[in-house]
């Protein structure tokens, strides 16, 4: 197996030199019905990865599956969860696939069955959030605790955060919220002081969450909690637990009510599916609920391993990207999931991918002279629509868009207004949109004409619950994989996020000359 730069491969120059196609004649009239039907594919939890917007056909396809089969994707993909030192910036493995499934071999790292250990962290999260939900577990007073309040920034926010949200409504409904979240993350004391304020601090329970046990924001705002907790006469040993790795400086801290272990082969982005959710997620839902999430999750993971592209929604969603990315020439990907529930969905996959793919060197530091990863934002749809969908539309920049959509909502409430329901009228804009941006409308007046040709793909699901939820997370994050793959980078390490921390530390201890100095003036800061 060969580790090679993008640019190197016979699949490069054949994706320089093939024809684009038309999205726009495609999707026009019965051909383009014939395509919806026959592009897509089942993705995990039932559901569908729809591509039919996308500027590609079968000769392009195939150029993209002799892509995937030149860059080794497959192959590489099993060393990553057979437990490679793949990330090799750092030399470590990465294992987040086997939190949520047992993949290919045994990995034996540091003495430990990795699988075995991954488990046994979630049973021990699963006890201690049945021993909370019954009342073993209480606060000084003996009672309840009906609030969990992660404090984490990073990938120990975003993906918990992300999920959490994505089903607190849901779980209302079927009578499955055990306990409400809330999150700290932003090191603005205004955060904290928000959702102190919003609960009642004695029936509390903090989840300290910190791979490296290092970081700033959440060291701070651990000190932040505990002294509105001593403030209010409660003992902080009693209110908190911790998520770390097992080397960091948080482990084994005997001032927590219990602590809970991830390891560095789980990378900040990738660890909702570790104890980094699991705590939070089986305090708020259940440990079965989180259970479910882990299901759909591994899922997908399994239909990952197909060398098919056409049976490999994450693959053909990576090498789909690709080809904009390198040869159509759009740097952005807009997240659009129809859905209010997801409204951080977004933002969890712009760390996802940009902390990932964002990069200029390969994985052997040297530059690469190819683009990588694409900026990523997003909003849920319809409110997206009322806002930057005019760019979208009619900008200069076209801007390959990701759909999410569910048949049902996930609340038993929804009304008819003139024929249709909400839900219908939601999924209804979504349909519109991709046809829309896909082939426009001709209009003499230049003002009202759409070129049309912007490209689409969606996936859609009967309903978001947990193992769909799954699923999708586990989509994002193996599409991100594949296509640092294809781009020869280092997925796995952030070098990019050290230089403002230095400075900022340097800003505080007051060590700034220059530009930085007057900045520091400008803010006010000393
Ligand atoms: O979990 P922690 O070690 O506190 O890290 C939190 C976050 O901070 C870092 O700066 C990285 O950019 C992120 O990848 C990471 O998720």
């Amino acid at each position: 197996m060969e580790w090679k730069n993008f640019d190197l491969l016979e699949s490069y120059k054949k994706l320089e030199n093939i024809s684009p196609v038309e999205i726009k004649e495609l999707m026009a009239g019965e051909n383009g019905a014939k395509r919806v039907r026959e592009y897509q594919l089942p993705m995990g939890a039932g559901q569908l990865y729809s591509y039919a917007a996308e500027p590609v056909d079968d000769t392009i396809l195939d150029v993209l599956q002799g892509l995937a089969d030149e860059a080794e994707l497959i192959e590489k993909y099993e060393q990553v969860y057979n437990g490679a030192v793949v990330n090799t910036g750092e030399n470590r493995r990465v294992l987040h696939q086997l939190t949520r499934g047992q993949l290919g071999e045994d990995v034996i790292a540091d003495g430990v069955n990795k699988r075995e250990f991954y488990v046994s962290q979630q049973k021990k999260a699963a006890e201690f959030a049945e021993k909370v939900h019954a009342g073993e577990i209480v606060n000084e007073a003996g009672e309840k605790f009906t609030t969990a309040v992660q404090i984490g920034i990073g990938g120990s926010d975003l993906g918990p955060r992300a999920l959490y949200m994505s089903l607190e409504n849901w779980a209302k409904v079927n009578n499955t919220l055990k306990m409400e979240a809330k999150f700290i993350s932003n090191v603005d004391p205004d955060d904290g002081s928000a959702v102190l304020a919003s609960i009642d601090l004695s029936r509390a329970i903090f989840v300290l969450v910190s791979k490296s046990g290092t970081t700033l924001e959440t060291l701070t705002n651990e000190s932040f909690v505990k002294e509105a907790l001593i403030k209010a006469g409660l003992n902080p040993a009693k209110h908190m637990v911790a998520v770390t790795s097992e080397t960091s400086p948080l482990a084994g801290n005997p001032d927590y009510l219990d602590s809970f272990y991830m390891d560095d082969y789980i990378g900040g982005r990738y660890s909702s599916t570790s104890s980094v959710g699991g705590v939070i997620l089986s305090l708020t839902f259940g440990p079965e609920i989180f259970a479910r999430i882990l299901n759909g999750a591994a899922e997908e993971d399994i239909l990952a391993k197909n060398k098919d592209i056409r049976q490999n929604p994450a693959m053909l969603d990576a090498m789909i990207g690709v080809y904009e990315r390198n040869f159509l020439g759009y740097s952005n990907t807009a997240v659009l999931p129809y859905s209010q529930a997801m409204i951080r969905f977004p933002a969890h996959l712009q760390q996802l991918d940009m902390e990932s793919n964002g990069k200029s060197v390969n994985r052997f530091g040297e530059p690469v002279s190819y683009q990588t990863g694409p900026i990523i934002f997003g909003e849920p749809g319809t409110n997206g629509q009322h806002s930057f969908y005019q760019l979208l539309h009619q900008g200069t920049d076209i801007v390959p868009l990701q759909f999410v959509g569910f048949k049902k909502n996930q609340m038993d409430n929804d009304i008819v207004i003139q024929d249709s329901t909400s839900q219908q009228k939601l999924n209804a804009n979504v349909a519109a949109q991709i046809m829309a941006f896909a082939c426009g409308k001709e209009d003499e007046n230049r003002n009202k004409y759409f070129a049309g040709g912007r490209p689409s793909s969606i996936i859609v699901g009967e309903q978001l619950i947990p193992e769909a939820l799954g699923a999708i997370l586990a989509h994002f994050e193996n599409k991100v994989m594949f296509q640092g793959f294809v781009w020869n980078v280092n997925s796995f390490d952030q070098e990019g996020v050290q230089l403002g921390k230095l400075l900022a530390k340097k800003v505080l201890a007051k060590e700034t000359d220059g530009a930085l100095t007057a900045y520091s003036e400008l803010l006010g800061i000393f």
